[in-house]
């Protein structure tokens, strides 16, 4: 395989400057014309289109100077083919959403938006785990409010063997705590409740008749207070607290339906006054170590405290397994920057949220979190109902497709699917919805998804100036020139800062690590490979791009930049920092 070097952007923190030099091919001509991309872009689009150059091209250029637009005023009379343009942009939505990822037949590459699946019992075989991933799932989710160890055993056993057997793809491992959930006790069968009719839930064990149900968690009754109003899963149905006695709490029902077991309960405006992480959390949490999962979603965290116990444990028994704060407690809003600060991640778990807050603070209160997430450089996941009509039916709402598209435009880095892949009657046709939603509105937003950060805030979020500058300028350099990123990474930082930029570019993570290949599967834009890493650099250039070439990732005359810096220097002095494009 032939590797030429087209330009090299390196800087040594040493004598901190940069210093680009380039040849005189016409890349490097793209390189110092930043200040007249709107223009240059558009006569490179046209010149594209008539020479009939890749779709790849035709998607990233049409994008970037839609955003362009954004930011600039129109300065020549070419701005009056505007209209025309924009016609030809939306004739051409087929071509963009093949074309802005490259082409490639396969969802788990072209896709940047990452798709969790919650595995249950409509998915926990190896046929199913291998359909799923097939489909585009990326990372498994434990919910350990059902199911238990041996079942979430096997799960965990047959995503690894789907791991260890697959070349090109990884798919990591969630598991999300049951947290201090409030639930109501067994009933012999449903009940069937009326609008306007009393009905009594009771801290006593065992009580299930047809005007009195059991509650799990003692404090209920000094918890709630008379006007309260609770809410049966996530709003299915609710009651209005009307009086208590020390063991009761006595309601008037005001949306009626059936009553099943072990239903979740919600006190609007209040969190339970539980522990965010439980006897049972902290059971499942060792299971978890001494299963080797990547993330924990911790469920109902109200502050950082509880997120600096869980990192200080794990630190103790050594597992490198990061943690996902799930927003969803009443109480965590005043805290969402502290709790994000202390987390490796966010999720919108809007099932929660929108029962223990009003239903019109869930939208605003996702865009805030996601907001918030990537100006923190935070992943991002969005959840709950994201397909819920799936569950039963084969095809999506149209609200539900604009769902996905809102959460990937807002910038997620992940969509969930909870019920519709865990025991819904069409699993991979939720993902495949879910794959393609997401890639098609990825094609309009190369290079503008909000939040991607910009040079002022470089050095800000990572705290590491040097790395953040090279991921920022090889989003810039892969950006301008239409080209993936390859960066090698030990810990997986380099990578996630990237990921952090959006390059328009898959960004190739090339790891010697299995668990950072696994973790990475996670983050918007990467696709997570593993490999030795030699002695020699080229050595291992070569063998990357030799491997990203043999698995259709890219092909020969593509351009790469290759990103060489972030906190473990790897074939460079720890003072070099380099990003080199090069053709394969
Ligand atoms: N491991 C599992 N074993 C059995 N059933 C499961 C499992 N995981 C999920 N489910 C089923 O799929 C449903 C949806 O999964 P999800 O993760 O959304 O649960 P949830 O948010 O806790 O919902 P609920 O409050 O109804 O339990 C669950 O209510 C449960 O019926
Ligand atoms: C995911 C979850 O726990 C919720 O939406 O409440």
């Amino acid at each position: 395989m032939a590797a030429s070097s087209q330009a090299i952007l390196h800087g040594s923190s040493s004598v901190h400057h940069t210093i680009l030099s380039h040849s005189s091919s016409p890349k490097s001509e793209s390189l110092s014309s930043f200040k007249l991309l709107p223009n240059k872009l558009r006569h490179h689009h046209r010149n594209t289109l008539s020479h009939g150059v890749s779709r790849r091209s035709v998607a990233h250029i049409s994008a970037a100077r839609r955003s362009a637009h954004l930011e600039l005023l129109p300065v020549s009379p070419d701005d009056d083919t505007q209209v025309e343009e924009q016609f030809e942009y939306l004739s051409g939505t087929h071509l963009l959403g093949e074309a802005a990822n490259g082409g490639w037949s396969k969802p788990i590459v072209g896709r940047k938006t990452k798709i969790v699946c919650t595995i249950g019992p409509s998915t926990d075989t190896r046929e199913m785990i291998l359909k799923l991933a097939e489909a585009g799932m990326n990372v498994a989710r434990l919910n350990m409010s059902h199911g238990d160890h041996t079942s979430h055993k096997k799960v965990i056993d047959l995503v690894k063997e789907y791991n260890a057997q697959s070349k090109d793809n990884v798919i990591a491992i969630m598991l999300d705590t049951k947290g201090p959930e409030v639930r109501s006790g067994d009933l012999p069968q449903p009940i069937n409740l009326e609008s306007g009719q009393e009905f009594t839930f009771t801290i006593k064990r065992g009580v299930g008749t047809a005007d009195c149900v059991s509650v799990n968690y003692d404090d209920f009754v000094n918890d709630v207070e008379d006007g309260d109003m609770l809410l049966v899963d996530g709003g299915m149905m609710s009651f209005l607290v009307k009086s208590k006695t020390e063991d009761s709490v006595k309601c008037e029902v005001v949306d009626g339906g059936e009553l099943k077991s072990r239903r979740h309960l919600n006190v609007r405006g209040k969190s339970a006054t539980l522990p965010s992480i439980t006897e049972k959390d902290w059971d499942d949490i060792k299971f978890g170590v001494d299963n080797g999962v990547d993330f924990y979603a911790v469920s109902f965290v109200k502050d950082a405290a509880v997120v600096h116990e869980l990192k200080n444990y794990l630190k103790s028994c050594g597992a490198d397994i990061h943690v996902i704060v799930k927003i969803e407690s009443a109480d965590s809003i005043p805290n969402l920057h502290s709790i994000i600060t202390a987390a490796d991640g966010a999720m919108v778990a809007r099932g929660d949220l929108g029962a223990e807050l009003p239903i019109e603070e869930v939208p605003l209160l996702q865009e805030e979190i996601i907001r918030l997430c990537r100006s923190m450089g935070k992943t991002v996941i969005v959840a709950t109902n994201m397909l819920e009509s799936m569950i039963v039916h084969p095809t999506p709402t149209r609200a539900e497709v604009s769902d996905i598209a809102i959460a990937v435009r807002e910038g997620a880095d992940s969509v969930m699917l909870s019920g519709e892949t865990a025991h819904g009657k069409f699993p991979l046709k939720a993902v495949k919805v879910m794959h393609t939603v997401s890639l098609r509105t990825e094609a309009t937003l190369v290079g503008t998804i909000p939040g991607a950060q910009t040079s002022h805030s470089l050095g800000r979020v990572f705290k590491n100036h040097m790395s953040e500058m090279f991921a920022f300028h090889a989003t810039m350099m892969s950006n301008t020139l239409g080209t993936s990123i390859v960066v090698f990474t030990r810990t997986g930082f380099m990578a996630i800062l990237l990921s952090h930029y959006r390059p328009s570019g898959t960004i190739f993570a090339f790891t010697n690590d299995k668990r950072v290949q696994q973790r990475l599967a996670l983050y918007q834009g990467v696709c997570p490979l593993h490999m030795k890493f030699s002695d020699d650099a080229e050595e291992t250039f070569s063998k990357a791009l030799t491997l990203l070439q043999k698995q259709g990732m890219v092909k020969e005359g593509d351009e790469i930049a290759i990103v060489q810096s972030g906190k473990q220097p790897i074939w460079r002095s720890p003072s070099t920092h380099n990003i080199q494009v090069r053709k394969v």
